[in-house]
C-alpha cells in the first residue's frame, strides 16, 4: 500500500527529539539543471575515507556527464536492528560519521533518522528524504529565489547493488520504488563487477548511473575492524578524528571470532562465502513491514 504522495509507508516514525539536518543543503547554481540529493545508506561501522570518496566520485561524474546538480549529500547509518556482524551501536556509528563530516569540512550531512529507531527499508529511507526536503522544506532555492523540487537518489557501491539481483534480499516492489521512482548512482567496487551488478536490473537502466573507480581503492569497514582487532594502524584509511574516537572509546576490540579470523586479503571471497552459505531469511515482500530487518546479506 502506498500513501497519497506515493510513498511506501502511510506515515513516518521519527526517533525521539529528531530534527532533519538540512543546514548544508545548497542553492541551485545553474537553473537549467535538476537539483539532486545523494543518500548513501549502510552500516558505516566505522565510516572510512572510501565512504567519503564515493560522494566525490559521484559529484565529478554528475558534473561531467549529466543534467543534474548536486545540492546535498547525506550518510544514513542503518539501525542497530540490521544486526550485521561488526555493527557497532548506532550512537558510536553516528558520532563517527559526524566527526568524519566535520573533518571533511564540506557539505556532508549525517541523518540519524534510521539509526535511532527500528529497522527501515531503503525504500522508506528515500521516501523520508523526499518528504523532508520536498514537502517539509518545500524543495531548495535557485539563485533567483525560486523554489525547486529536489530529486532524491541513492548512492551505493556495486556490491550493494549486486544484492538487488539476489533472490529474497529486496522486494520487487521496493526495487520498483527505489530504481523506478528515485534512481541510483553506483560506484564500482573491487570484487563486484558493474555489469554483473546490474544485469537483472535492466528494466530501470534509465535511472541507473555507473561510475568507474579510476584509482582502485578497496578500503572496507571489515578490513578496518580486522586491523583494529590485530593492533594494526588504521591511520590514513579513515579521518584522524575517527581514529582518535575509536582509540579513546576502545572500539572494535572484541568482534566475533569468525570476523576476526577472516583473511585480510580475502574480503571479497569472505562476502561470497557468507552469502552462499547463510540462507537469506528475509520474508517475502508481501509479508514484510517497515519494522522488519532483512537478515543481513553478509551474516
Ligand atoms: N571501497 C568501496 N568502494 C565502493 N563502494 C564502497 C566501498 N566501501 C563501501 N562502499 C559502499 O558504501 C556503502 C556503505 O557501505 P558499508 O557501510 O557496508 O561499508 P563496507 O565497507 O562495505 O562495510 P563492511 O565491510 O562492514 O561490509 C555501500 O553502498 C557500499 O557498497
Ligand atoms: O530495503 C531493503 O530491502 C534492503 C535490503 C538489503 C539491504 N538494505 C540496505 O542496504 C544497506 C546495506 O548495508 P551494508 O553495510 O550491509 O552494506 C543498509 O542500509 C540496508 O538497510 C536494504
Amino acid at each position: 500500500m502506498t500513501s497519497p504522495a506515493g510513498y511506501v509507508t502511510e506515515a513516518f516514525t521519527n526517533p525521539p527529539n529528531y530534527n532533519f539536518p538540512h543546514d548544508r543543503l545548497e542553492t541551485l547554481r545553474d537553473a537549467s539543471k535538476t537539483p539532486v540529493v545523494l543518500v548513501a545508506c549502510g552500516s558505516f561501522s566505522p565510516v572510512t575515507y572510501l565512504h567519503l570518496r564515493m560522494f566525490e566520485m559521484a559529484k565529478d561524474y554528475i558534473r561531467h556527464n549529466t543534467e543534474f546538480e548536486v545540492v546535498g549529500i547525506y550518510l544514513s547509518p542503518v539501525s542497530d536492528m540490521y544486526k550485521k556482524p561488526g555493527l557497532l551501536n548506532a550512537h558510536h556509528r553516528v558520532n563517527m560519521c559526524n566527526l568524519a563530516a566535520q573533518d571533511s569540512g564540506g557539505s556532508l550531512m549525517i541523518d540519524p533518522w534510521e539509526a535511532f529507531q527500528a529497522y527501515q527499508r531503503t525504500a522508506i529511507v528515500l521516501d523520508h528524504f523526499d518528504y523532508e526536503i520536498n514537502t517539509v522544506l518545500g524543495g531548495i532555492s535557485t539563485q533567483d529565489g525560486e523554489h525547486r523540487k529536489v530529486r532524491v537518489m541513492l548512492l551505493a557501491g556495486s556490491d550493494l547493488i549486486s544484492t538487488m539481483s539476489e533472490p529474497g534480499v529486496w522486494s520487487y516492489s521496493d526495487l520498483e520504488h527505489i530504481l523506478g521512482r528515485y534512481g541510483v548512482f553506483i560506484i564500482e567496487r573491487a570484487g563486484s563487477g558493474m555489469d554483473q551488478a546490474t544485469d537483472n536490473l535492466a528494466k530501470w537502466r534509465h535511472n541507473i548511473y555507473m561510475i568507474s573507480q579510476l584509482i582502485q581503492n578497496d578500503v572496507s569497514s571489515t578490513k578496518v575492524r580486522l586491523f583494529l582487532r590485530r593492533g594494526l594502524s588504521v591511520r590514513y584509511l579513515l579521518p584522524n578524528s575517527v581514529v582518535d574516537y575509536i582509540e579513546e572509546n576502545g572500539l572494535y576490540q572484541d568482534e566475533s571470532a569468525a570476523n576476526a579470523n577472516a583473511s585480510l586479503s580475502e574480503k571479497g571471497k569472505e562476502k561470497e562465502a557468507s552469502s552462499s552459505t547463510a540462507p537469506l531469511k528475509k520474508e517475502p515482500a508481501a509479508l514484510s513491514t517497515s519494522r522488519e530487518s532483512p537478515t543481513c546479506r553478509k551474516c
